[in-house]
């Protein structure tokens, strides 16, 4: 087991200040699916994390009726309709980071997108199943083709998918599960664990203040931004796990709680003071 360190972070991060020549595409296009009626906050909080992480472009599939709250909230941000399967296609051929499940739904509406994701992300992207993704995952407990997949579960969802009670979710068998999917799983909680094939990380960093509705969405944000715009998809997902917690910590010795959209809004001078001189 490797414990996620600062210095480590530090060197992981994507780092911009002596980049030249680069454009908004030389940063990835991240492709956000979710947010189905009533649950328009949980795919606009990832939304802003995309962004102010620093993805070159976000996407946002989203129910039609949400998209000006979308705009009001992260006016960099585009969108799709929920229901235009085709456009959603379209954009998946397009993407860099491909992040589907807050507020999805489960319906079949869901399963039909779901479904649309796993035939159409390749080998060269990224593709991160979150919150109800990995309920319609575990319907079909499937394993996935895919060579980058991140899940990332609370125990409930791992739960769901591996039949695994909270108590029994010890690290040999979890990695063993991360295996039979053949994917990264993040094991979200109050320390949260990474699962790859051969390592397990430790994210000792966080704060009881952050355990409020959104900040798993605004973690699934931070993972697509900074993969978006990372050469190696496990030094991204490492240090957005460790980041969205350092920054949640940060911010609890101040604070009783921590609202997602802080930790989104503090990402891009973390991201700065991380990686340059100004540390
Ligand atoms: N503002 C919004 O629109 C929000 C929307 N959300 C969406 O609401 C939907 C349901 O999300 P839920 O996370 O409630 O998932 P689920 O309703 O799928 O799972 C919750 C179940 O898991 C169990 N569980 C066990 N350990 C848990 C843990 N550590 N944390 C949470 N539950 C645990 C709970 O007891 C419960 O039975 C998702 O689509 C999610 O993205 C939430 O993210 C909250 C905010
Ligand atoms: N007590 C805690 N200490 C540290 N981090 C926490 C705590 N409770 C929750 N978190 C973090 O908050 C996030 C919650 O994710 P999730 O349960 O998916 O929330 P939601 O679905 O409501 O967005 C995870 O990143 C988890 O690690
Ligand atoms: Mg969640």
């Amino acid at each position: 087991m490797q414990r996620l360190e600062l210095e480590d972070i530090q060197q992981w991060l994507p780092n911009r200040e002596f980049d030249q020549g680069t454009n908004k595409r030389d940063y990835g296009q991240v492709l956000l699916i979710g947010g189905s009626a009533g649950m328009a906050g949980s795919i606009i909080m990832s939304a802003e994390a995309a962004v102010l992480s620093g993805a070159g472009l976000t996407t946002v599939a989203t129910e039609s009726s949400h998209h000006s709250a979308l705009h009001s909230r992260v006016p960099e941000a585009m969108a799709l309709p929920l229901n235009d399967l085709f456009r959603i296609s379209e954009q998946i051929k397009k993407s860099t980071v491909v992040a589907i499940g807050p507020g999805l739904g489960v319906d079949e509406r869901a399963a039909n997108i779901f479904r649309l994701v796993l035939a159409g992300v390749e080998d060269h992207q990224v593709l991160i199943l979150d919150a109800d993704a990995l309920t319609l995952l575990a319907r079909e407990k499937s394993k996935l083709r895919m060579k980058h997949v991140i899940l990332t579960p609370h125990a409930g969802e791992w739960q769901r998918l591996t039949g695994l009670v909270p108590s029994e979710q010890k690290d040999k068998v979890n990695q063993k599960w991360a295996n039979y999917f053949g994917t990264t799983v993040v094991l979200k909680g109050d320390e949260s664990r990474v699962y790859s094939h051969d390592e397990i990380y430790l994210n000792k960093k966080g704060a009881p203040a952050m355990a409020t509705g959104g900040m798993g969405d605004c973690l699934t944000g931070c993972i697509a931004g900074i993969c978006a715009q990372s050469e190696d998809v496990m030094k991204g997902l490492l240090s957005s796990v460790y980041l969205h917690s350092l920054i949640g910590g940060e911010k609890a010795a101040l604070q009783h709680m921590v609202r997602p959209i802080h930790i989104a809004e503090a990402l891009p001078f973390y991201m700065k003071k991380l990686t340059t001189s100004l540390r």
